[in-house]
């Protein structure tokens, strides 16, 4: 790990700021996403703003959601500071199916319609399956599936009622190998790749794509969630042996929803470093009877 990676995990300053965002260079031409309306949930922080971020320097109109209103307005302001453009907020959360139809007709009503659903909105807690409470358990999947499902099922009952075409990403995590000591957010985001994969061709009639990005351990402050120990260690648990960042994210997204994915559906991007054919992934650390084995 290079000094200032180890400094800025030292001092919590995980991922790319806005300013970062904004320079950060690009594949992508300028106006890629001219006339494209998209919707990001979790889009406050992390991979959610960073592709909010990409998509107005291609050209998008963007509403971003979330809990936090606060964090919402403070990304919207720094990204007009730092892109020029203006997003739209909205503080809801995702396990409300009334607050997310809300959240759709204010998309639909205030961009003009959306091309575009990005559910970024999600996370856990690590913990030992044997002792997960049915309150923790539900939790995790109440947001990660039952969220992400509301938000996907509110956009395309839209878009088939408009009759117009939608194009879905679902941000889940790598879970090709399990991920012990977070079973309950593995069998969530399993439930979203194969929920994802199902819908993909029922309504590919309707002219609606969907598409799951798989992230390895990307840097975010969301990582603030959990001991820097576990996450030095996280960090290794891929055959590329560090962690991706949120423009990588970004570009995915992006690669899916433009014109560039449009023979694209019901696949599963990985942008891991690999991490779903190789790596020791114990957010907890290697229990004892596991030492020494590879696992
Ligand atoms: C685990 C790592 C897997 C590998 C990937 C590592 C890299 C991944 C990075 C990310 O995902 S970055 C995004 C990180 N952000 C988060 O994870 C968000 C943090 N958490 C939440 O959003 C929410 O807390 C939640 C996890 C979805 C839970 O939602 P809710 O607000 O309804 O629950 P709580 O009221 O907080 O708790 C309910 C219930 O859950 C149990 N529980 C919660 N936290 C913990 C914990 N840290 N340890 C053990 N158990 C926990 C507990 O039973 C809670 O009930 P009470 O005890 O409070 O009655
Ligand atoms: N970073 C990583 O290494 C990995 C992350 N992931 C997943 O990728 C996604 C993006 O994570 P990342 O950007 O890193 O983390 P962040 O914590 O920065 O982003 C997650 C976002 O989800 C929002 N959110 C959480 N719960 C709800 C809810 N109930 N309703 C609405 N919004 C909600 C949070 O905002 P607010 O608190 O305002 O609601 C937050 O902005 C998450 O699903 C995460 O679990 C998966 C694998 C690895």
């Amino acid at each position: 790990m290079t000094d200032i990676r180890t400094e800025r995990m030292e001092k919590r300053l995980w991922g790319l700021s806005v300013p970062d965002l904004a320079a950060h260079p690009t594949v992508y031409a300028p106006d890629l996403l001219k006339g494209q309306r998209l919707l990001i949930s979790g889009g406050g922080s992390g991979m959610g703003r960073a592709t909010a971020v990409l998509a107005v320097r291609l050209g998008a109109e963007v509403m971003i959601c979330g809990r936090d209103g606060e964090k919402l307005d403070r990304a919207a302001e720094e990204i007009e500071r730092a892109t020029g453009a203006r997003i739209l907020t909205r503080a809801m959360t995702i396990r409300d199916p009334e607050q997310v139809s809300a959240v759709m007709d204010d998309a639909f009503d205030e961009l003009g319609g959306l091309d575009a659903l990005v559910n970024s909105a999600g996370g856990q807690f690590p913990i030992e399956a044997i002792d997960l409470t049915p309150k923790g358990w539900n939790a995790v999947v109440d947001t990660n599936l039952n969220g992400t499902w509301h938000m996907m099922q509110a956009a395309a009952r839209r878009w088939r009622d408009a009759g117009v075409p939608g194009s879905i990403v679902n941000i889940v995590a790598t879970i090709d190998r399990g991920i012990p000591h977070s079973a309950h957010t593995a069998a969530a985001r399993a439930g979203v790749v194969y929920l994802s994969k199902s819908v993909a061709v029922e309504w590919a009639p309707l002219g609606i794509r969907v598409n799951a990005l798989a992230p390895g351990t990307i840097e975010t402050e969301g990582l603030n969630n959990y001991p820097p120990a576990m996450l030095s260690r996280l960090g290794q648990g891929n055959p590329m042996r560090r962690m991706g960042d949120t423009w990588d994210i970004a570009e995915g997204v992006v690669y899916l929803t433009a014109s560039s994915g449009k023979f694209v559906t019901g696949e599963l991007l990985q942008i891991n470093g690999g991490m779903h054919l190789w790596g020791t992934n114990w957010p907890l650390g290697v229990p004892e009877s596991f030492r020494g084995t590879g696992g």
